[in-house]
C-alpha cells in the first residue's frame, strides 16, 4: 500500500521535523496538537506552521529544494488541533505520536489516536526511551502498534530505528519501513531493547566525555573537537564493527584489557570481542571478524571507503590541499 497521508499527534520539536519530512517526500501531513491551550490555540499553531516552513526554506537554501517548489511542499502540511482533527484522523494512513516522554502523556494520546483512526491503520511511536512493548498496555490493538524512532533533527538525519513487539504485526512494521524509503530516510530495525541502537551508544560516549571534562582530561572544546573530526566524522563512514574490523580485534582486546585495569569495569572487552580473538576472526587481518573480507576486493573495498572518508572531511573544510601547507622555516 502507498502511504500518502499521514498524521503526527503532537507539534513539538519531533514532530514538526517530522511534518518536513514527510511534506517534502511528497506525503500529505496533519500536524495534530492535543493540548489544550485555550486562547492561545491560533497562535501556537502558527508558531508551529512558521518552524515547519523555516525547517523547509533551509533546504532552499541548501540546494536541497527549488525554491518555486517551497509552496507545493509546505502546501501538504495541516496544522491543527484536536477539536478540528477528526476529519484528518479518520483519512490518515499512519500516524506518528510525537508527544512528550511522560507515561500518563502517551497513554492519553495513545487512547485519543485510536479513537480517531480506523481500525488497521499502523500508529508508530516516537518514543526515544519507553519500548513498544512498555506501551502496548495503551493500546487495545497492539497488532498495528510499533515504535518509529527518529533522531533529531528529524527533517534532516536520514535514520529511523523501527522496533517491533510481539505482536505488532509484520504488515505495520513493513508499512512503516516503506514509508520510510519512499521519503528518503534510511530505516533499520531493532528489538524493543532499552536504548535501541543509537540512544544506548552515544549515552555510554556523551557520559564518558563528561567524566572527561570533570577529570580534567581534556577542556569540553578540545573534546568535542576531537569527537568532530576524528571520532565522529571516521564513523560516519566506517560503522563501529566495521571499524574493529579495520583496526583488529586484538588492538580492541588488548586497548580494552588496560583500559579496564586502568578506568574501570565499563571498559571490559565484550564477549564477542574475546571470541573473535580466540577464533581467530580479527578482522581484515584475517579476512573475518564481524564480516567477511575477500582477499581479491579487499584493496577495492579499503580505497572506496577512503574516498568517503575523504569526502567527508573535505566538506568538514579539515582536509589540507599540498599546496595549502608551507615548509617548517
Ligand atoms: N527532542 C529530541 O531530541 C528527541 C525526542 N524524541 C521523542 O519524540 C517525542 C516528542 O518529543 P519532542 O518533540 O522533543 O517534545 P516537545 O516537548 O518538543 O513537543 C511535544 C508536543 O506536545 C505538546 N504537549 C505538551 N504537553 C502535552 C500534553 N500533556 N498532552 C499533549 N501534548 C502535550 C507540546 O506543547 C508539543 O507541542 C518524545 O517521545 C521524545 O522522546 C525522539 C528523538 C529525539
Ligand atoms: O539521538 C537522538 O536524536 C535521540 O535519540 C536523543 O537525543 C534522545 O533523546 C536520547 O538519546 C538522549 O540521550
Amino acid at each position: 500500500m502507498t502511504i500518502s497521508n499521514v498524521a503526527i499527534v503532537g507539534a513539538g520539536r519531533m514532530g514538526q521535523g517530522i511534518a518536513a519530512a514527510l511534506a517534502f517526500g511528497h506525503v500529505a501531513v496533519s500536524v495534530v496538537d492535543l493540548r489544550d491551550r485555550g486562547d492561545s490555540t491560533g497562535s501556537y499553531l502558527q508558531a508551529v506552521e512558521a518552524s515547519i516552513r523555516s525547517m523547509l526554506e533551509r533546504k532552499v537554501i541548501l540546494g536541497l529544494l527549488h525554491p518555486t517548489d517551497l509552496e507545493e511542499v509546505l502546501d501538504r502540511v495541516t496544522v491543527v488541533s484536536a477539536p478540528e482533527a477528526l476529519t484528518a484522523m479518520s483519512s490518515a494512513q499512519l500516524v506518528f505520536e510525537a508527544v512528550p516522554e511522560i507515561m500518563e502523556v502517551k497513554r492519553v494520546a495513545l487512547s485519543w489516536i485510536e479513537n480517531t483512526v480506523e481500525d488497521d491503520v499502523p500508529i508508530a511511536s516516537t518514543t526515544s526511551s519507553f519500548l513498544v512493548t512498555d506501551l502496548y498496555e495503551f493500546v487495545s490493538h497492539p497488532e498495528r502498534f510499533l515504535n518509529a524512532h527518529w533522531l533529531n533533527p528529524a527533517d534532516l538525519i536520514p535514520l529511523v530505528e523501527i522496533s517491533a513487539g510481539v505482536h505488532t504485526s509484520e504488515l505495520a512494521v513493513e508499512a512503516t519501513r516503506e514509508l520510510m524509503i519512499a521519503i528518503g530516510k534510511t530505516p533499520v530495525t531493532c528489538s524493543p531493547s532499552p536504548g535501541y541502537i543509537v540512544p544506548r551508544l552515544q549515552a555510554l560516549v556523551m557520559n564518558e566525555a563528561a567524566r572527561m571534562v570533570a577529570e580534567g582530561v581534556a577542556s569540553a572544546e578540545d573534546i568535542d573537537r576531537a569527537v568532530r573530526i576524528g571520532f565522529g566524522a571516521r564513523f560516519s563512514v566506517l560503522g563501529l564493527l566495521e571499524f574493529i574490523d579495520w583496526g583488529g580485534c586484538d588492538i580492541l582486546y588488548h586497548a580494552s584489557n588496560y583500559l579496564r585495569g586502568e578506568l574501570g569495569e565499563r571498559f571490559s572487552p565484550a564477549e564477542l570481542v574475546e571470541s573473535n580473538m580466540a577464533s581467530g576472526r580479527r578482522g581484515i587481518s584475517d579476512g573475518q571478524g564481524f564480516y567477511t573480507f575477500d582477499p581479491l576486493t579487499v584493496d577495492e573495498y579499503q580505497a572506496r571507503r577512503t574516498a568517503e572518508f575523504a569526502r567527508i572531511l573535505d566538506a568538514l573544510g579539515e582536509l589540507p590541499r599540498y599546496g595549502d601547507l608551507v615548509p617548517a622555516t
